[in-house]
């Protein structure tokens, strides 16, 4: 039997071209920008220089995450780990602000209503039509989902659709003793981060995670941290909260 406690390393992608560019992104699937690519690389030198070598990978289906786990587990020298990739990790659908530029939209709707779209638990920007430039309607590598496409998500859906597939692949994972790596994004690690941290749905308007830092979890067989999970680099993942927070007010 493996010994507890269980090894989870959650890694949020490294900057986009489309967080340089400041615009709301969801599941329009851009590329890392060079920041990003540089983030990457770093995450997997944090791995390696902490001695946590990940067994197995999990991804969403979005190139921004796929690329930044392939960097890092390139520097760890892990790239030949087990991979499984699920939609069910993809970045929470933003609806009808796919593409729109986030400073201009926080100038045309206030401060609230951005807020509100950016971080309240339920309530969900306007869906996209589907023959918006930014629709995945169509997309060949969602067509499993059929009717169950997501036009606009909250976070509260992101939860819904996300936790099952912690429950029914990545615990297993965790439960045979192997170190599981999960590369995703800010909005699907916020609704892992809520689960296992038990953060109010008030709460975690206020949580925002920083790309590309390895955030490491120590958990129980109940798969319940024993401890706050921990950011390998704790500085620079503060600096880089600050700055998704930030981000659309001008402040970054
Ligand atoms: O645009 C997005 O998809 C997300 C993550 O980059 O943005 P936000 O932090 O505003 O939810």
């Amino acid at each position: 039997m493996p010994t507890e406690p269980y090894t989870l390393i959650l890694l949020r992608h490294g900057n986009s071209e489309w967080n340089q560019k400041n615009l709301f992104t969801g599941w329009v699937d851009v590329r890392l920008s060079e920041q990003g690519v540089g983030e990457a690389k770093r995450a997997g030198q944090l791995l390696a220089e902490s001695g946590l070598l990940p067994d197995v990978l999990y991804t969403s289906r979005l190139t921004r995450a796929i690329q930044t786990a392939d960097l890092a587990l390139a520097e760890a020298d892990r790239l030949w780990i087990d991979v499984k990739r699920s939609w069910r990790l993809n970045e929470r659908h933003y609806g009808a602000l796919q593409g729109k530029d986030k400073a201009q939209t926080l100038e045309e709707y206030g401060p609230e209503q951005f807020k509100v779209w950016r971080r309240s638990f339920d309530v969900p920007p306007p869906p996209i039509a589907d023959d918006d430039q930014w629709s995945q309607f169509g997309d060949p590598r969602y067509a499993d989902l059929g009717d169950d496409l997501p036009r606009t998500e909250c976070l509260k859906d992101v939860i819904e659709r996300m936790l099952p597939y912690w429950h029914s692949d990545i615990t297993g994972d965790l439960a045979a003793g192997r170190t599981v790596l999960v590369t995703a994004h800010g909005n699907s690690l916020r609704a892992l981060v809520k689960h296992l941290d038990g953060i109010s749905d008030d709460d975690i308007a206020e949580l925002n995670i920083p790309t590309g830092i390895p955030l490491v979890y120590r958990l129980d067989e109940s798969f319940s941290p024993i401890a706050p999970g921990e950011y390998l680099d704790p500085e620079a993942a503060a600096a880089g909260a600050a700055a998704v927070a930030a981000q659309g007010s001008g402040s970054k």
